[in-house]
């Protein structure tokens, strides 16, 4: 119960493909985190699985079954899309109580999503005057109401504050415990790291990958060892006898993969080698993602910057060869 199967899914607009050939399975009990850079096609995505636009080709099925088929949509998915949509000059019980009525949900039902989301105490206010955080709160709401199977977040958090960022990412893994099935898309890699146990990558409308957030983690977390010295050659020369392989980082640094710093700063004072930097370094999984997706980001910042190019401030790209893990998605990239 929950299964959420895309086979195929396209949609097309005039010449852009937004969403081109996914396959792919969402299942219950999980977050699965959507993850693509801004225009990759994740919203597109999302209404073609709602129901609210039509695939130029494939189909997406919910235990079996296409959207327009389910008894009782609002009992089998829940969805938060467009927040701002729900703004309104109705108060929040109100604009729920509709939704309720409409759908056959019990009044009571209202109260108890209120209650979910805290927004008890401004029930009665119009949700016109709500801030964005509220406004979020209030989408949720409306999404929880059929206690559906299914729940759906689009871009949840864009916009709010660490305290409601805090609560969303709770809320989510509260509701995957509970056995349902959570999709949730964000242009983040930090955001989908902390929330998801699952993870979708597009970009421009195509899959990019579909893994385990324990995977991508453990593929993309190297840790290696950064030197500089002013006695390059020496110090390459030590730690080629004493069987360490060594990568030329750029700006003369140097990066060591496997090794504890302790034992290089050992090796290099037994020979008497100064070093002026023997830092532990981390591989960024944002770094990841981009390296990803570089191939698919509708539009840089700098058009003159080659895609693959990290970011000012981020780590240097990794050396060619040198017995380093190969980077996760590599194959991925486009030419
Ligand atoms: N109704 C439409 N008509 C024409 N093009 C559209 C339409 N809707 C979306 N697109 C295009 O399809 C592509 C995918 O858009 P979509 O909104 O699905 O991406 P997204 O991944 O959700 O991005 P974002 O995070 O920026 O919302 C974009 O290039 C967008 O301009």
């Amino acid at each position: 119960m929950g299964m959420i199967e895309l086979a195929g899914l396209t949609k097309r607009y005039g010449e852009k493909m937004a969403v081109n050939q996914l396959t792919f399975a969402v299942r219950p009990g999980i977050v699965t985190g959507f993850l693509g850079p801004n225009g990759a096609g994740k919203s597109t995505t999302m209404r073609m699985m709602l129901g609210l636009d039509r695939p130029t080709a494939g189909d997406v099925r919910i235990d079996g079954q296409h959207y327009d088929r389910l008894k009782d949509p609002l009992k089998y998915i829940g969805a938060l899309l467009d927040a701002k949509a729900m703004h309104g000059g109705r108060s929040a019980f109100n604009h729920l109580l509709c939704l309720a009525q409409s759908n056959g949900i019990p009044r009571k039902r209202v109260h108890e999503v209120l209650d979910t989301v805290g927004l008890t105490a401004v029930a009665r206010k119009k949700a016109k005057g709500f801030s964005l955080g509220m406004g979020q709160r209030l989408g949720i709401a409306g999404a929880l109401l059929g206690d559906p199977r299914i729940l759906m977040f689009d871009e949840p958090v864009n916009g709010l504050d660490p305290e409601g960022i805090h609560w969303i990412r709770n809320l989510m893994k509260s509701l995957a415990r509970q056995g349902r099935t959570v999709f949730v898309s964000s242009h983040l890699m930090s955001e989908m790291a902390l929330t998801a146990d699952h993870l979708v990558v597009i970009g421009q409308g195509r899959l990019l990958a579909n893994t385990s957030m324990a995977d991508f983690i453990r593929d993309n977390s190297r840790s290696y060892v950064r030197i500089r010295t002013p006695q390059r050659e020496l110090l390459l020369d030590e730690l080629h006898r004493a069987g360490i392989t060594v990568v030329e980082a750029g700006g003369g640094a140097l990066e060591v993969d496997g090794q504890r710093p302790e034992a290089i700063g050992e090796l290099a004072a037994r020979h008497r080698i100064v070093l002026h930097e023997l830092s532990p370094q981390q591989a960024s999984l944002e770094e990841a993602f981009m390296q990803l997706t570089a191939g698919s980001v509708e539009y840089h910042a700098h058009a003159d910057t080659p895609p693959a190019d990290p970011p000012l401030g981020a780590a240097p790209p990794p050396a060619p060869g040198a017995g380093r893990a190969p980077q996760w998605g590599a194959d991925w990239k486009k030419g």
